[in-house]
């Protein structure tokens, strides 16, 4: 999107986009079953690395895609910054409407504590398939998506702050946390969303037979009301968050 491309409106279509990819991804985890050996400490004997095979993946994964320019673009943010090399691939000019502020902000070890103690014990069956590359494979989709998602809040208060900037600076500079959340929240807006998304769980998760009488009697491929759950708990609060951590920085 060039800069006069983003919009409230705008913003607001890439995050009900953004839905589908979460939902997506929730369908995927849930495929397979808890798989504890993914998460455990013990299980990996890889020299030179400490930690469970989520760890790894997620280390290595990341590593490839920092070289091939995956960060470059304002819109993703790594989970382990401390161990990324940079991109080695011919830089692309993405538009560039954040203020500068907006790079120091990271709130993936947030969601990366929440994905493990919270969302996947209320995703998954409990059970062992031996899929643990894959069950890692399919948490570091749901983490990105997750993680894109929440940060996108960035560009939904940069707009928010272009939009009316003379709302917002005053609650800046006495660095007036409450005020800011207060101004950016829409409640119709949040309970939309969360009844969206759910619908999008329903209608994704269902089987499909070619016969339409048999199209909702199969089981869903995972809890709708997980999703609207994780948007109401986590998603809408930490993209919330995001928001008034940028506005604090955005007149520095
Ligand atoms: O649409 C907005 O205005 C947003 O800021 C996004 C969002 C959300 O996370 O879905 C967050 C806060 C608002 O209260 C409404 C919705």
């Amino acid at each position: 999107m060039a800069t006069a491309e983003y919009t409230l409106d705008s913003v607001r279509k890439a995050l009900v986009r953004q839905e589908d990819t979460i939902v997506f991804a929730l369908i995927e985890r849930a495929k397979f079953p808890f798989n504890s050996l993914t998460y455990d400490h013990n299980y990996l004997q890889i020299p030179g690395f400490c930690g469970s095979l989520v760890d790894f993946v997620v280390n290595n994964t990341e590593g490839v895609q920092a070289k091939a320019g995956r960060y470059k673009n304002p819109e993703e943010n790594p989970f382990f910054p401390e161990n990324l090399l940079s991109s080695l691939v011919p830089s692309y000019p993405f538009t560039q409407i954040l203020h500068p502020g907006a790079a120091s902000i990271n709130i993936n070890k947030s969601i990366w504590k929440i994905y493990f103690h919270d969302l996947l014990p209320l995703l998954v069956a409990s059970g062992d398939d031996g899929n643990y590359a894959q069950t890692a494979a399919s948490d570091l989709s749901l983490l990105q998506a997750i993680s894109k998602r929440v940060h996108y809040g960035k560009f939904v208060a940069e707009v928010k702050f272009r939009e009316s900037p003379q709302d917002y600076e005053p609650l800046i500079r006495a660095k007036d946390t409450e005020g800011l959340m207060k101004l950016l929240t829409f409640k119709s807006v949040e309970e939309m969303v969360k009844k969206r998304v759910e619908k999008k769980a329903v209608v994704f998760g269902q089987e499909i037979s070619l016969n339409s009488n048999d199209d909702k009697k199969g089981k869903s491929k995972f809890d709708p009301s997980v999703a609207s759950q994780l948007y109401e708990k986590w998603v809408i609060p930490l993209t919330k968050e995001v928001q008034v951590e940028y506005l604090l920085r955005r007149l520095d």
